[in-house]
């Protein structure tokens, strides 16, 4: 397996909206010294370009043609990592609410998927890389060789990312974020191309009464004993 890769194995973390993907992915990669690629964060960028740029999200050509013109970029700074949507800086504005809905949508479209499906894996073909998302087990990287699909009830997703938006200021309730997650698992689980489901293949991993740590711990045993697997076959 790895002897096919450059860098190491291809990691890939799917699951709904508040699932702890992006944390967890975070902390393995820094675990396994692997880097680590935020999906959805791409998504999130065209979604935040096409909004400025007035095109619908159901305006598929107008969707590609932003595409082929935007360039996505991940910049280490620090701990952490910043995204560049053709050189600016977008981290912060992507993280809205109000983006993550359009981006739903938008993440629908199959010019969309297309053209981030040949981002995505050209980013990870080397392997020694972790790709968090909704389709990576499924279409970006079937044969990646370590799968999880983490998940945690909607209330619980939900109490996260309430907390989350208390923290900042937002004035949401928690029964309006619970009932803004269950409305993107229905969007992200629903649509036509790409839906977000468990790869047959992955590990599922159900975090409503776990920790992080417990999570993380599961997860680098998992990755490691892969690796040391490949190291034998
Ligand atoms: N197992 C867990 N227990 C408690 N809180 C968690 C857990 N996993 C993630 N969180 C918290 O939930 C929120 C959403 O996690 P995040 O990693 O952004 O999820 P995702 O990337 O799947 O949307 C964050 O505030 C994170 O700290
Ligand atoms: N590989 C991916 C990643 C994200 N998406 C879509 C589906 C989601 O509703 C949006 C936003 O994803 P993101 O992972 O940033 O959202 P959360 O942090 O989990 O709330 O993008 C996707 O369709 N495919």
């Amino acid at each position: 397996m790895s002897a096919v890769r450059q860098n190491g194995v291809i990691v890939a973390i799917d699951g709904p909206s508040g699932a702890g993907k992006s944390s967890l992915t975070k902390l393995l990669a820094r675990r396994l010294g692997y880097i680590h690629i935020d999906t959805g964060a791409m998504f999130r960028a065209v979604a935040l370009m096409s909004r400025r740029a007035g095109i619908a999200s159901d305006d598929d050509a107008g969707l590609a043609e932003l595409c082929r013109e935007l360039e996505i970029t991940f910049v280490r700074d620090g701990e952490t990592c910043r995204v560049l949507a053709n050189g600016e800086d977008v981290s912060t504005e992507i993280r809205s609410e109000e983006i993550g809905l359009l981006t739903s949508a938008i993440s629908a479209r199959k010019p969309v998927r297309e053209a981030l499906l040949t981002m995505q894996r050209a980013m990870g073909a080397k392997g020694g890389v972790i790709l968090e998302g909704r389709d990576i087990g499924t279409v970006v990287f079937p044969d990646a060789e370590v799968k999880f699909f983490l998940s945690a009830s909607a209330e619980e997703r939900g109490r996260r990312r309430y907390l989350e938006l208390a923290a900042r200021g937002d004035a949401a309730t928690l029964e309006e974020t619970i009932a803004k997650v269950i409305q993107r698992d229905r969007q992200d689980e629903g649509r036509e191309h790409a839906p977000l489901r468990q790869a047959e293949d992955a590990l599922p991993i159900d975090s409503t009464n776990l920790s992080i740590d417990e999570v993380l711990t599961v997860m680098e045993n998992t990755v490691r004993e892969r690796l040391v697997q490949g190291a034998k076959g």
